[in-house]
């Protein structure tokens, strides 16, 4: 059997995202849209602020009157607007978050005020000042952009929505993915394993990096190393959109995923990559349904998870930054010139920068729980010394995606 030459990273990840259009979209109340990406630019339907309003405690008065003495002739506080204009010599109580009067444009803060009743004076060093004042419209007005399609929204990003006038949004539709462990080696109980077993730990590693993403997630197998149990597993998929194998995808005897998904009726897109770990990444359609097929090692199945099935997912999902971004950083260490694979070193971000870890087997599974990044060697790279930078992904709740 003659294997297809392995394709480069930036063109597998396009191909794949090629292959599948954007879901529909769907409107959710916003407080459950954490971790979504907006289907539409979010127009804001209020000014904020809605007024000048005072950003500190305090007194207000004219601003051409900073100097003092001021009858104090009323209050505006926080939710109680102060309906008597100002002039000349007034002043009135003033609240942080509440409306400025009519006629007011300076603050005197409550730490240089002296009141005696309701006169009032300059105490402090400093004079009343317009500083002090929030202005209509600072943060954004009715009609201004607030996000554009396909930001993820996080918790700032529902304030903003919340403070825009929004109390639902329009986001992407998650997908459904369905997760089918692959192997006769594998216990699906970790608490019951003979010494020919291992436990089937990368289809729950999958199914929980994903979750965010997905809709919902089936859970098949372990599936027996044989074509027709395969078969029968892609057959239980339902209505999963994405459909993702772990193991079976190499060129052993008993590596049946691929023969299994073109007797299921699958149309294999490519097979490898020149990632490492995780060449053996194999995507294949059948109609609207895409397939994974992720190589067995878990460390390679974690990889190429967050290369290939994280950006596939928040694609699907709308997000306009699918692929994740990295972060240039120095290495710690000095590392080996590479071969024509662009390799995944797992490390630990520190305060000078990213070390690597040292067992760099792709079935090491301490060493990938130990990480919390990953260091991008292109291919064909000279050898790095310590100090050197290098693009880093971060590890946590998915990267920075
Ligand atoms: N002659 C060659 N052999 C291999 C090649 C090659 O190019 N030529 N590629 C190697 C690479 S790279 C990888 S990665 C592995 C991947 O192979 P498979 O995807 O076929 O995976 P399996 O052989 O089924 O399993 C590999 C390893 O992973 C363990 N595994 C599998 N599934 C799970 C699971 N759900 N949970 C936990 N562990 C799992 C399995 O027990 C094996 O130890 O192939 C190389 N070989
Ligand atoms: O590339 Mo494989 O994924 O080295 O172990």
């Amino acid at each position: 059997m003659t294997l297809p030459a392995p394709i480069p990273l930036a063109e597998a990840q396009a191909r794949l995202l090629a292959l599948v259009p954007v879901l529909h979209s769907e409107t959710i109340p916003i407080a459950d849209a954490s971790g979504r990406y907006l289907a539409k630019d979010l127009i804001a339907g209020r000014t904020h602020p809605p007024a000048d309003l005072s950003a500190m405690d305090g007194y207000a008065m004219p601003a051409g009157d900073t100097g003092g003495p001021w009858r104090i002739i009323g209050e505006s506080a926080a939710g109680h607007p102060c309906p008597q204009a100002l002039s000349s010599g007034e002043a009135v109580r003033i609240s942080t978050g509440a409306i400025m009067p009519q006629g007011a444009g300076a603050i005197l803060l409550q730490e240089n005020a002296l009141r005696d009743g309701d006169n009032l004076s300059v105490s402090g060093k400093d004079a009343a000042t317009s500083a002090h004042i929030r202005r209509m419209g600072f943060d954004f007005a009715v009609g201004d952009c607030l996000m554009e399609a396909g930001m993820k929204i996080a918790p700032a990003q529902i304030a903003l929505a919340i403070s825009g006038g929004h109390g639902a949004v329009a986001v992407g539709s998650r997908p459904r993915i369905c997760v089918i462990d692959s192997g006769d080696e594998l216990a699906s109980d970790p608490a019951k394993v003979s010494r020919h077993q291992v436990p089937a730990s990368n289809g729950v590693m999958i199914a929980s990096l994903a979750e965010s993403l997905a809709s919902t997630c089936l859970h098949i197998g372990p599936v027996d190393d044989e074509l027709d149990s395969l078969l029968n597993a892609f057959e239980q998929v339902g209505d999963a959109d994405v459909i993702v194998t772990n193991g079976g995808a190499s060129v052993g005897d008993h590596d049946l995923v691929l023969p299994a998904l073109e007797k299921w009726g699958a149309t294999i897109e490519f097979w490898r990559v020149a990632v490492k770990p995780g060449k053996p990444l194999m995507v294949a359609q059948k109609e609207e349904k895409i397939v994974l097929g992720l190589p067995g090692n878990p460390v390679s199945s974690y990889v190429i998870a967050y290369l290939f099935l994280l950006p596939l997912l928040r694609h699907m999902a709308g997000a306009r930054q699918p692929i994740p971004i990295a972060l240039p950083l120095p290495l710690c260490t000095d590392l080996p010139a590479t071969g024509p694979r662009a390799e995944f070193l797992r490390g630990r971000l520190g305060p000078g920068g990213v070390t690597p870890i040292g067992q760099r087997d792709s079935s090491a599974v301490r060493a990938l729980a130990t990480s919390d990044a990953l260091i991008e060697r292109p291919p064909h790279s000279s050898p790095a010394i310590t100090g050197d930078v290098a693009d880093v992904y971060l590890l946590q709740n998915g990267g920075n995606a």
